[in-house]
């Protein structure tokens, strides 16, 4: 079993010192692992803490405590629930939010921010496999229409490989324009300069716009962020 911590930034102003929450999800084994005979070297404790325990037959273990752990039968809607609604409502109140999957290859980030397509489901919206990012923008439109309020939407898509800033949505193959910078205005913020954004009207096209840019990331693997803005 392996571990995928999910930091979440927030700024809040009730709960101005503790802006930044971190979570864990354990994910299940895999065929390989099972057929390997692999061990589980993290039990799921409580809702807060994990005891990590290299081999089985060790008599000392160690305990880390989290804002949340995920155990590996955790629901993507209730991962959801606890990650990322709120930090939609906060950027809704005009707050700037990050959710930032972390954790080596094959832990689960792309399976937490993006999830999957159930076979027998048509739409991101109705998926129980849909992860982060789909739930947010479907969470995003829904409360904007409600609202009945004019907004502009615009979307990025970035990966961070091997140290290279790539534009998944750009139309050209020259990632050489990408150039990261601290924004000497906004403290703790960056700028990426020649980064694609593109004005989005529905979660129709948000969804489209995901697919477009999971189809050009490197090897399929990604570092995800996800800034709410
Ligand atoms: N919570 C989970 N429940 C069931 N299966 C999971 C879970 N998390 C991950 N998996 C499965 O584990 C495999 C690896 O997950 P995933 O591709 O999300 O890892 P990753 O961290 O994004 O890897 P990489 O950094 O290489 O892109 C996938 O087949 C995925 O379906």
């Amino acid at each position: 079993m392996m571990s995928s911590p999910v930091p979440v930034r927030r700024k809040n102003k009730a709960n101005a010192s503790q802006n930044i929450k971190v979570f864990v999800r354990c994910r299940p084994m895999n065929a390989q692992e099972k057929a390997g005979k692999s061990h589980n070297i993290v039990t799921v404790q409580n809702s807060r803490e994990v005891v990590v325990k290299e081999r089985p037959t060790d008599k000392f273990a160690k305990t880390f405590t989290f804002d949340h752990v995920f155990g590996q039968d955790s629901k993507q809607i209730d991962v959801y629930k606890a990650v990322a609604k709120n930090s939609v409502e906060e950027v809704l109140n005009g707050f700037n939010c990050t959710i930032f999957a972390y954790g080596q290859t094959g832990t689960g980030k792309t399976f937490t921010m993006e999830g999957e397509r159930a076979l027998d489901s048509t739409t991101w919206e109705e998926d129980p496999l849909a992860g982060i990012i789909p739930r947010c923008v479907n969470h995003l439109f829904d409360e904007l229409r409600m609202q009945k309020v004019e907004f502009t939407m615009r979307v990025s898509f970035l990966e961070l490989y091997n140290e290279e800033l790539f534009d998944l949505l750009s139309a050209h193959d020259d990632f050489s324009k990408l150039r990261l910078y601290e924004d000497s205005t906004k403290k703790g913020s960056c700028i990426i300069q020649g980064l694609e954004e593109v004005l989005v009207r529905s979660k129709t096209d948000v969804y489209s716009i995901l697919e477009k840019g999971i189809h050009s990331t490197t090897n399929g693997s990604h570092s995800y962020e996800c800034p709410l803005q």
